[in-house]
């Protein structure tokens, strides 16, 4: 896949293009079904291509924190992007200027270059200026560039629409299996395995930690069972006891995702890695003493393969 930065107007392209618009955090399902309504638009000779927006709006022109963190990383959102078979991504790189475009600008300056067949957006797509404008709005404005626009109804969970705000919401409070029913595979932090306080082997529960996560939103504070994925050509995988948290037990000051991977040894330092959250076990405790983290981290072992099989 070939990703194109953007800032302002897009390069001028000659090859035709099904596009996909939004900010596609998580690529959950919702985004899922735009994907495949491209595939199904998409002649052989249209190359698919998602225009896709960062860092989100709310956070560059509110400040608003919650809007900071993320489920996926640029890098995540484009290797699943890829895998679902999308040959383009446009990286927009939205800013407090870029905010100004109005939705003419943004059809007929922007989208103009681009050879435009065929657009794909959800039913809630806004945009331009002050979210101007909406998916009918695109529509119409479409009509003089000579794309067409499709606009596909969200996806429905219980009566709600899957969104990458509900998910994130979950996340942040350890609903890992909701979570997972909207994105549609567990949700999951990659990053790269750092030194820590050297503890974890002296308890008898060796923890990975994980550095480079500091874009995606903090999952509650808890104990979960998880994966970790070892990110190589051959990837391996291990069931996992996640800790994320602050570890107040051995007064910890910062939040940490840890993971002790069972039936497991070797290093792992410096190393790729991906940490799937498939459930909540217990919330973290601030226990009195060593001894007392130890027996629970016994019990929570035993608990998991239990859950497992093991
Ligand atoms: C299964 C498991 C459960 C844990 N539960 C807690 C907890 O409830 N409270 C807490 O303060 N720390 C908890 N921890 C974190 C430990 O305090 C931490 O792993 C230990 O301090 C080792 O840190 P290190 O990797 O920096 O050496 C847990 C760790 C694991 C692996
Ligand atoms: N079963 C295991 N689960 C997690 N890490 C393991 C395991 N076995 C060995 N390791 C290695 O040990 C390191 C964790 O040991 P630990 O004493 O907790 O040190 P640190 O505080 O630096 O994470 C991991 O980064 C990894 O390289």
């Amino acid at each position: 896949m070939e990703t194109i930065e953007v800032n302002g107007q897009p390069p001028h392209n000659k090859e035709p293009l099904v596009l996909i618009i939004g900010k596609m955090d998580g690529v959950h399902l919702g985004h899922q079904s735009l994907l495949r309504e491209a595939e199904r638009l998409a002649s052989a000779e249209d190359k698919i291509a998602v225009y896709g927006f960062s860092d989100h709006p709310k956070w560059v022109l509110k400040g608003d924190e919650e809007f900071k963190y993320m489920l996926s990383k640029e890098e995540d959102k484009q290797r699943r992007l890829e895998g679902f078979g999308v040959d383009r991504y446009y990286h927009v790189h939205f800013t407090k200027e870029y905010a100004k475009t109005s939705p003419e600008e943004f059809v007929l300056e922007h989208l103009s270059r681009l050879n435009v067949r065929h657009i794909v957006v959800g039913e809630d797509f806004r945009f331009g200026k002050g979210r101007g404008s909406d998916a009918e709005g695109l529509a119409e404005l479409c009509t003089q560039i000579g794309a067409e626009v499709s606009i596909v109804p969200g996806v429905m969970l219980n009566g709600a629409k899957v969104s990458s705000t509900d998910i994130r919401t979950h996340v942040k409070e350890g609903r890992m299996e909701a979570a997972q029913a909207m994105l549609g595979r567990p949700f999951e932090l990659t990053g790269i395995v750092e030194k820590g306080e050297q503890l974890g082997r002296e308890l008898g529960f060796p923890t990975l930690n994980m550095g480079d996560i500091e874009d995606y939103v903090n999952v509650k504070p808890a104990v979960y069972l998880g994966l970790v994925k070892i990110v190589q050509d051959a990837p391996e995988y291990y069931y996992t006891l996640i800790s994320a948290g602050y570890r107040p037990t051995v007064n910890g000051d910062s939040y940490k995702v840890e993971a002790y991977l069972l039936d497991f040894s070797g290093d792992l330092y410096n190393r790729k890695v991906s940490v799937q959250f498939l459930r909540h076990l217990r919330d973290e405790v601030n226990f009195d003493g060593m001894d007392a983290l130890v027996e629970q981290m016994n019990q929570d072992e035993r608990e998991a393969r239990s859950i497992l099989g093991l």
